[in-house]
């Protein structure tokens, strides 16, 4: 049994995720969250457990060369820690990244079949660090292939050849990840995404 301190970072993973799930972002064990230490390594969910009674048995460490740390036999890392891990390099600032499954997001990559999706200019996007008048934005969309390494080829690709213009990815009919200078700001990006794709999906609903 792990004995946690106040300080463990997993509980704050622990928090989020069931407050995730609470709001339908993380139903079925679908997504995974991650937070990276001072020392290059990082914590992520394991695979296959629900997001919504997360214990710290159920975190996988992986060090600063993506070696996964030794863990009971039964706990393996998230089926999408290759995306972590790449996010992680492309972006040495992110300390966190977090990534749910909402039906929001899933609906928004409908909404287009290219790879880039733009966002309505609306003051919500301050929140991801857009300030400007009329802001034009786009969140770039990667196809769900099977295999996820090669969904974070594509992203370090994408990423290597042209600059994010907000912490965030989708995945077609998948959903949405992104990426943090901390856990907190991580959780704040995916709540103001998430109304973003509320929004969208209301307004075309609406017919705006
Ligand atoms: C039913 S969720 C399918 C896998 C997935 O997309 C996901 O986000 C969770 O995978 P993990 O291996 O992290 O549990
Ligand atoms: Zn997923």
């Amino acid at each position: 049994m792990t004995t946690p301190n106040r300080t463990d970072p997993r509980l704050e993973l622990i928090n989020t995720a069931r407050s995730f799930y609470q709001k339908g972002w993380m139903v079925g064990t679908a997504g995974n969250l991650s937070i990276r230490l001072a020392d290059g390594s990082f914590w992520i969910t394991a695979s296959g457990r629900s997001k919504g009674e997360l214990l710290l048995s159920d975190f996988v460490c992986i060090d600063a060369s993506g070696k996964v740390q030794a863990s009971s036999i039964d706990v393996k890392p998230s089926a999408e820690t290759a995306i972590h891990q790449i996010l992680y390099t492309l972006f040495p600032e992110a300390q966190a990244c977090y990534h749910i499954h909402s039906v929001e997001s899933n609906l928004v990559t409908n909404f287009t079949p290219e790879d880039d999706l733009p966002l309505p200019p609306l003051e919500m996007l301050k929140g991801l660090g857009v300030y400007a008048d009329n802001p034009s934005c786009v969140i770039p969309i990667f196809a769900n292939h099977l295999q996820v390494s090669r969904i974070a080829a594509e992203i370090q690709q994408r990423f290597t050849n042209t600059s994010a213009q907000i912490p965030a990815l989708l995945i077609r009919n998948h959903g949405v990840t992104v990426w943090a200078s901390s856990p907190t700001a991580a959780r704040n990006y995916i709540e103001i995404i998430e109304y973003i794709f509320r929004y969208m999906v209301g307004a075309r609903s609406l017919g705006i």
